[in-house]
């Protein structure tokens, strides 16, 4: 449904500092303040960098995307500023405080307890549910798109690489390969481009990886290439002590070889509902 679009403008957006570069697009922190006493909302404002592949069709789609999703676990959209000067339109979502997941675990590893870790891939499970309930492929599920709300909730963001899976088939394939990090593709991703639901459950299986280990890169596990094919088991040799058997066993699911062969989203999420790990609140 075409909703209401919220147009801000120009002229009342205030920058503040940059908050980053994503896919295409760089985000700064602005505050709406059209009384101009520093009373207006802060917004989190995306715009296509000229100068990166994308184009403004890209952009449009992106804006398409995030203006269709409505779920607590998934980057809320705003609305759009069309800035009269350049010919770019800019994306308004909603500025969430506490910045990206990476981030987040690097200044509070100490306080964040296995139970958090699970309520964390519980929500990005929940926002990956509805994602896949739309028939959208998130494409670039990674800790580095996830954005913490609060100490306790946890949003998906970044929908620039996100595509419709079309009516006939079960998978998208792009024509060429994207700029993102092997590391966090399945292996149909990496040999056919091919994507689906079941790619991006192996890119949660990642993420998976990437919560228990707090987000230390280090500890990521090296993908070999080996006699020039893709050694596509990066994992199975990494027992760290600290994955109880549950999460160990839900990331080896999510790692399956054959698609067909991975967990939906749907009987993941019943599996941390049941995980004797989380109470549910
Ligand atoms: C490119 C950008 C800006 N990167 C960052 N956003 C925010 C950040 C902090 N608070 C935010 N509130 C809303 C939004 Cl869209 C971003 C942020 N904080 C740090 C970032 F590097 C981003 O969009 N990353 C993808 C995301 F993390 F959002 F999935």
């Amino acid at each position: 449904k075409k909703q209401q679009q919220d147009v801000f403008e120009e002229r009342y957006l205030r920058c503040i500092s940059i908050l980053g570069k994503g896919n295409f697009g760089s985000v700064e922190l602005c505050r709406y303040d059209p009384w101009g006493d520093n009373t207006g909302d802060l917004v989190a404002v995306k715009e296509l960098q000229s100068n990166k592949q994308a184009t403004m069709a890209d952009f449009q789609r992106e804006i398409q995307t995030i203006s269709s999703l409505h779920c607590d676990y998934i980057v809320k959209y705003k609305g759009i500023c069309y800035s009269a000067g350049r010919l770019s339109t800019k994306l308004v979502m909603e500025y969430l405080p506490y910045g990206s997941l990476i981030g987040y675990m690097e200044k509070h590893r100490q306080n964040v307890c296995t139970r958090r870790l699970l309520l964390f891939a519980s929500q990005i499970c929940k926002g990956m549910e509805y994602l896949q309930s739309m028939r959208y492929v998130h494409r670039d599920l990674a800790a580095r798109n996830i954005l913490v709300a609060s100490d306790t909730l946890v949003k998906i963001a970044d929908f620039g690489l996100t595509k419709i899976i079309p009516v006939d088939k079960e998978y998208y394939r792009v024509t060429q390969p994207g700029e993102s990090p092997i590391f966090w593709y399945a292996p149909e991703s990496v040999s056919e481009l091919k994507f689906s639901h079941k790619s991006d459950v192996w890119s949660f299986g990642i993420v998976l990886h990437e919560l228990f280990s707090y987000c230390d890169i280090s500890r990521n596990p090296k993908r070999v290439i080996r006699n020039n094919d893709l050694l596509i088991y990066p994992f199975t040799y990494v027992r760290d002590f600290f994955f109880s058997f549950q999460v160990h066993s839900i990331m080896m699911q999510c790692w399956e070889f054959n698609s067909e062969d991975r967990p939906s989203f749907s009987s993941l999420q019943d599996m941390f509902e049941n995980s004797l790990l989380i109470d549910e609140r």
